[in-house]
């Protein structure tokens, strides 16, 4: 089986969780993107869902897939966010923001009960950061805003080179990659983050930090899918800790 087809088997384990009458919060990424297909396939055979996106590309997705959306001004919870991850560590704290979708994602995630992560089993990994950690910042003040940043990282016992993120595709020169929020990325080659929710309350409360990709007690659970099978793996402790 190929990666694409793992990340398929993991968003369809993940869709035996939705019932009828659920608002769920759409996650974004290749791995989401097979949900989304997925549960298109569910609206159209009859299953009364609504969700609520979390970028531009899934509102797009699915409306071509005819999942019925709206948004977090309209309902005042959600009882399922399904999304990827770029990687999971045993605590089930995750990075996130590969595709640049970190800020809508958290939002997302925290207005939802539950919150089911989906991926091949490579994202699993011991220790968080080998995996350039995104940080979503505002451009205005960027220097002062790195220096920051980097003074964090030190606190943290990390260290490591922080690039702006560029549009994918493009020459060295090309333009800088914007969020659906207006802001840029900084990605930072952290290696080993040996202390994620500590590292995580040091970059928030930073000026200039939009949001960073350390989701801390946000997964409920995380559906693998590897060679072996599909795990699933729940976290021990309640939302939040
Ligand atoms: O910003 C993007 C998201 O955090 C994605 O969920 C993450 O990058 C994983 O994406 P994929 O499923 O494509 O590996």
């Amino acid at each position: 089986m190929n990666m694409d087809q793992l990340k398929r088997q993991a968003a369809g384990r993940a869709l035996e969780e939705v019932r009828d009458g659920m608002q769920l919060g759409l996650g974004t990424g290749s791995t989401a993107k097979h949900f989304v297909e997925l549960l298109g396939e569910r609206v159209a055979a009859g299953l009364k869902v609504i969700g609520v996106p979390t970028s531009e590309a899934t509102r797009l997705d699915a409306e071509r897939c005819g999942v019925p959306l709206t948004t977090l001004d309209e309902i005042d919870h959600l009882d399922i966010t399904i999304d990827g991850a770029d990687e999971i560590d045993p605590e089930l704290n995750l990075i996130k923001g590969g595709g640049g979708a970190l800020l809508r994602e958290k939002i997302v995630a925290a207005a939802s009960d539950r919150m089911i992560v989906i991926a091949d089993d490579t994202k699993w990994v011991p220790t968080l950061g080998r995996f350039p950690l995104p940080i979503e910042v505002i451009p205005f003040g960027l220097g002062a805003t790195r220096r920051a940043i980097e003074t964090a990282f030190a606190a943290c016992g990390v260290s490591g080179q922080m690039a702006v993120r560029k549009a994918k595709g493009g020459a060295e020169d090309s333009h800088v990659f914007v969020t659906d929020g207006g802001h840029w990325i900084l990605d930072a080659q952290l290696g080993r983050i040996v202390d994620p929710p500590g590292l995580a309350k040091a970059l928030s409360v930073i000026p200039g930090v939009v949001e960073h990709g350390l989701f801390i007690g946000l997964a409920s659970s995380a559906v693998l899918a590897g060679g072996e099978g599909i795990r699933v793996i729940e976290r021990r402790k309640p939302k939040g800790d």
